[in-house]
Formats: C-alpha cells, structure tokens, sequence
C-alpha cells in the first residue's frame, strides 16, 4: 500500500513528514546518482543538510552562481540552467527573498545587496516611515534531473512575518530582523530546529521532497524506491 507522506503542509508538520521519507533516502542511496546542492552560501547548505538529514543525501558543490534579476522562479529556474552546465546528474539550487509588503514586495530578490550595504540594522530603518512591517521570506528551489531536455522543476516556501529591531546571533544574513508570525523570537533567536521546520526553506524543501517521492520520472531518474508498508495513500 502506498502512503502519500506529504498530503498538505501545515507549519510544523513539515519535518515530521520528511521523517516519514526515508524512501527518498534509501532511492538515492541505492542509485549511485547523489542529489548535488549547487550553493556559494554554507549557511543556507547547513540547514539543507539538517532539514533533510537521515533522509535525502545531498552533496554540495559551492560555486558561484550569477546573481540573475527578474522573478523569483525565473531566477531560480536561470540559476540551476548555469548550475547544470557544471555537474553530470540530478541538481538543485536555490534563491532567497526577503519581500517587504509596504514596499511591494522589495527588496525581494536582491536582498542579498541590500544586506550588503545595510546589514540587518538598516533593513529595519527601511520600514521606520511605514506602519506596516509586515514582510515574508520567499524560498524558491529548481530541481533538474540532470537531462538538459527535462523542464526544471520549482518548489516555493513563504513564511509571513515582521521586520524588527535585530535580535540575536547575527551569523545568518537578515535572521536577526525577522520575526514570524506566531512567535515572539526572531530566526536568529529561535532554536534551529525550530526555524527549520517553520522556515521559507524547510516548507519548499518539503514540497521538493513530496515531488521526488511522487513523480515516477524523478523516480526513475534516481531510482527511488518505495517499500511495500511505508507509504501508504
Ligand atoms: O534563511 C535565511 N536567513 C537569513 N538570511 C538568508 C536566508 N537565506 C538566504 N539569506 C540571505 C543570503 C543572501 O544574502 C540573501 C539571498 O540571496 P541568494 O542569492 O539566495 O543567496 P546566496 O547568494 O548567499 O547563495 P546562493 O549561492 O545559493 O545564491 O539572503
Ligand atoms: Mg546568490
């Protein structure tokens, strides 16, 4: 009997269903083909790696990939085209947003400029002529299979949340001045567990897994296998 794990995704139930994916794990184990996570970013790779630990193995290769404009998913989508031009099998990458509401969703993609110049202090500052505060973070995933005729795949995962005054640990980008919904710690603050399974990047890498595990073509691709008794519908 085959069990569909990831049904719906509600927060925090995102983790616990990936515990459930073992299959995932145990496909491209067997496949000789390992999932490659093209990054520059090892922060971004340290939650990867936790979020799918045990389940998915997934190797990094750290290259540089060009900063593209445009929208999310048509960066992302860009972003594993250059990827796969360097790496022989299935792969994926990822772009981050961090989108302000009364900014009409700025600085979106090119958070990573903003950062930059204004670290998370300055993100803040951004807001402090606007009453409302409210933003998201946007996690964009592209998966290829590794055939260059194979449409990329894209996975999305949004958290709603605040821009606050920074608070705690400042080694994660802009975690420090946000804060979700529902919580009274910022990223930076809350336990890591926590932020994963909470996260823009822990729900998109759910819907990516709940992809691998249901698609016959990725399936075959890394020869996943599903158990009789471990999945059930
Ligand atoms: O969960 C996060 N919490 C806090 N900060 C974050 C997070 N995720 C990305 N970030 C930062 C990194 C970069 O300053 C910008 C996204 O830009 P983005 O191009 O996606 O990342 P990147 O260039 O560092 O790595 P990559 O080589 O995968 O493109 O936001
Ligand atoms: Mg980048």
């Amino acid at each position: 009997m085959i069990k569909l794990v990831f049904k719906y995704l509600e927060p925090y139930n995102y983790l616990q269903k990936l515990r459930g994916c073992s299959s995932i794990a145990m496909a491209l184990k067997n496949s000789g083909k390992t999932l490659v996570f093209v990054t520059g970013n090892v922060k971004k790779l340290e939650e990867v790696n936790a979020i799918l630990e045990g389940k998915v193995k997934v190797e990094a290769r750290s290259i540089d990939l060009p900063e593209f404009q445009g929208e999310p998913e048509f960066i992302s989508v860009a972003k594993c085209k250059e990827a796969i031009k360097h790496i022989d099998g299935p792969v994926i990458v990822e772009d981050t947003c961090l989108c302000f509401n009364a900014l009409g969703g700025l600085p979106g993609p090119y958070i990573k400029w903003f950062l930059k110049k204004l670290g998370p202090e300055g993100l803040h500052r951004m807001l402090l002529g606007w009453d409302d505060k409210s933003a998201y973070a946007l996690c964009t995933f592209a998966y290829s299979s590794g055939d260059p005729d194979e449409e990329i795949k894209v996975f999305s995962g949004k958290t709603p949340g605040t821009i606050v005054e920074p608070r705690g640990p400042t080694d994660f980008g802009w975690d420090p001045c946000f804060q979700p919904d529902g919580f009274d710690q910022t990223y930076a603050e809350m336990p890591k567990d926590i932020k994963n399974d909470i996260s823009h990047r822990g729900k998109a890498l759910a819907a990516l897994a709940e992809y691998l595990l249901s698609s016959g073509e990725a399936k075959k691709k890394m020869r996943i296998e599903e158990p009789d008794g471990l999945i059930e519908k």
